[in-house]
C-alpha cells in the first residue's frame, strides 16, 4: 500500500485481527513527532578488509511504508540493516530514523526500533515465554502489559503449546518466530526485518504476513529482506534492489517493476543468470 493509501491510525482494536492477537498500534505508544521517513540513510560505507560490502548506500523509507530490500547473495543487505540499527559500525554516512541520528544518540532511536537480525544469537536457554518476557522487560515494558503480550504474540506465532521449551530446543522456523515477537513486544515504530520468512512454515508464515500488514496499517513501518520476489511483490509498497553493496533501483513496486514482474526486473538489473551447461557431468542419462 502506498504511504498516501495508508489508512487513519486506527485503534489497537478495529485493526482486523491478525490471527489471534491485535497488536497494539505503533503510534498509540509513539506518537509521530515528524514527517521525516522512518530511516533515512545517507552515504552508508561499510569496508571488512578488502571487502567492500556496503559502497555508499543512500536510502529513504517512507514512513507507514512496508518495504522490500532485496539483492543477490552477498549484495549487502545484511550489512546495511546491521548499520541501520545500530548493530555495526558504519565506516562512513548516517542513519536517520524519523529524522534522530541513530548513531549520535543509538539509546533514544533503538527504542524506537524493534529489529529481527539475521543470525544473531539469541539467549536460548530461556524458554520462549521467558525470552519473550526478557524482551518487554528489558524495553521498559511493566509485568502485567509484558505478561499479556507475552501470552498474546505465543498465540500468534502458534508456539502457545511450545512456550516452556528452551529456545535452544526449537527449530529453525520457531526460533525466527520467538525473536520476531521479541521483536514486536514493545510496539516500536519501525521494524526491520532481515528474512523474516527463512524456515518458516506457510501457515505461519501467512500470520505472520498479516500481523505485519495490520502493523502497518496502525502507523508502523516495516522494512524486510527476503529473496522471494514474489512474496515482496505481493507484500510491499516500496522495494530497493541493491547488488555489489549499491541501491540499483528503489521506489514504489509498481515504479520499480514497471510492466515486468519484480522478478524479471531483479534479474535485468543483477544479471549473472549462467546455463548448466558447464555441469555436463550432473546428467544422470547417457542420452
Ligand atoms: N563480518 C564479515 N567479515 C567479512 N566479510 C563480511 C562480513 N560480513 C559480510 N561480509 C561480506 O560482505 C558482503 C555483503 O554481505 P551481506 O551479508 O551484507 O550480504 P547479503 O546481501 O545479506 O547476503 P545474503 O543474501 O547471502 O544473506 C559479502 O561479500 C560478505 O562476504
Amino acid at each position: 500500500m502506498p504511504p498516501e493509501d495508508v489508512a487513519p491510525t486506527p485503534s489497537a482494536a478495529s485493526v482486523p485481527a491478525p490471527g489471534p492477537v491485535p497488536v497494539p498500534a505503533p503510534d498509540a505508544a509513539h506518537p509521530a513527532t515528524s514527517a521525516a521517513p522512518a530511516l533515512a540513510l545517507r552515504g552508508l560505507w561499510r569496508r571488512f578488509g578488502e571487502k567492500i560490502a556496503v559502497a555508499g548506500v543512500d536510502l529513504d523509507v517512507p514512513a507507514g511504508s512496508f518495504y522490500g530490500l532485496v539483492g543477490p547473495n552477498g549484495a549487502g543487505k545484511t550489512t546495511t540493516l546491521s548499520m541501520a540499527t545500530g548493530l555495526l559500525q558504519p565506516d562512513a554516512g548516517t542513519v536517520l530514523v524519523h529524522g534522530q541520528d541513530l548513531w549520535a544518540s543509538p539509546l533514544q532511536v533503538k527504542a524506537m526500533l524493534g529489529v529481527l537480525p539475521d543470525g544473531v544469537k539469541l539467549f536460548d536457554r530461556l524458554t520462549g515465554e521467558q525470552l519473550i518476557t526478557y524482551a518487554g522487560l528489558l524495553r521498559g515494558l511493566d509485568r502485567d502489559t509484558t505478561a499479556e503480550r507475552t501470552r498474546d504474540l505465543l498465540a500468534a506465532m502458534d508456539l502457545t503449546k511450545d512456550a516452556g521449551t528452551l529456545v535452544v530446543d526449537y527449530s529453525a522456523g520457531m526460533t525466527k518466530k520467538v525473536a520476531l515477537a521479541c521483536a514486536l513486544v514493545h510496539v516500536p515504530r519501525l521494524l526491520v526485518l532481515d528474512e523474516p520468512f527463512e524456515a518458516v512454515d506457510p501457515v505461519s508464515a501467512a500470520n505472520i504476513r498479516d500481523i505485519l500488514a495490520s502493523y502497518v496499517r496502525s502507523g508502523g513501518t516495516v522494512i524486510v529482506s527476503s529473496h522471494v520476489m514474489d512474496l515482496v511483490q505481493r507484500m510491499c509498497d516500496h522495494v530497493a534492489i541493491i547488488a555489489g553493496g549499491h541501491v540499483l533501483a528503489a521506489g514504489t513496486v509498481d515504479d520499480v517493476r514497471g510492466d515486468a514482474s519484480l522478478e524479471d526486473r531483479f534479474v535485468d538489473l543483477v544479471g549473472g543468470r549462467v546455463s548448466g551447461e558447464g555441469l555436463a557431468w550432473l546428467r544422470t542419462s547417457s542420452d
